[in-house]
């Protein structure tokens, strides 16, 4: 499918999809300094060709202007003619778009997920079970175990995009960069979003129960 077939009305959903969800997350505090980016598929989608609108590189995201999203094509190359750089870690949506066709990827950096992702780093993956959240994976099975798993951090970010099809599993949404943040993923907008409120949540209950543990100890 090629861009210009794709209908102009969708085109301005995902905009404004992605317009909405910038601010509700902002309101969290969940793009401190710049961090961050936000994409929404456009279109049919196969796994050589695909277009997403993505958070243009480098802005604040605590406002809103004309120039905050441009769209990319499955390789991240801005579609048509712009000032406007796509986020410096496009190739990781990119590698996500394509191992498992979703329709919406979320990355942001929160004290949480970058302690737990340190935390648990050397293990690669941060394990948790027996927290009702999982459901929010579609994981419905009784004290449900699962492992999140955590990508190194490199400066050079072909290196992580390269790494995702090795760590990434179909039933979690979600890949940890370690004491960077996260991406999570889901079939739509609405999707990925409860999934990176469950991630968020199980890095902050997983943060408190180990700080619980620690002052039993050194009682
Ligand atoms: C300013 S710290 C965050 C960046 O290094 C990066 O990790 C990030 O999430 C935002 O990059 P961006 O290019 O704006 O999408
Ligand atoms: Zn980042």
């Amino acid at each position: 499918m090629s861009f210009a077939s794709i209908p102009l009305e969708d085109k301005q959903r995902a905009l404004s999809e992605l317009r909405s969800i910038k601010e509700q997350f902002s309101a969290r505090h969940w793009f401190p300094g710049t961090s961050g980016n936000l994409s929404i598929r456009v279109g049919e989608y196969a796994p050589d060709n695909f277009h997403f609108a993505i958070t243009a590189s480098g802005k604040d995201k605590s406002v809103s202007t004309p120039e905050d999203f441009l769209f990319v094509d499955q390789h991240g190359k801005a579609i048509e003619t712009t000032n406007l750089k796509p986020s410096a870690e496009t190739l990781i949506h990119c590698e996500i778009y394509r191992k498992t066709g979703c329709g919406a990827v979320f990355h942001v950096h929160t004290v949480y997920n970058n302690i737990i992702s340190e935390w648990f780093g050397d293990q690669g993956a941060v394990p948790a079970q027996g927290i009702e959240l999982i459901k929010a994976f579609n994981i419905w099975e009784e004290n449900a175990a699962i492992e999140i798993p955590i990508l190194p951090n490199y400066a050079h970010i072909p290196s992580i995009a390269e790494l995702v099809p090795g760590v990434l599993k179909p039933e979690i949404p979600g890949i940890l960069l370690r004491n960077h943040g996260i991406y999570a993923w889901g079939n739509n907008a609405f999707e990925a979003k409860r999934h990176l409120e469950a991630f968020e949540f199980i890095f902050e209950y997983l943060y408190k129960s180990l700080l619980l543990q620690g002052s039993r100890t050194t009682k």
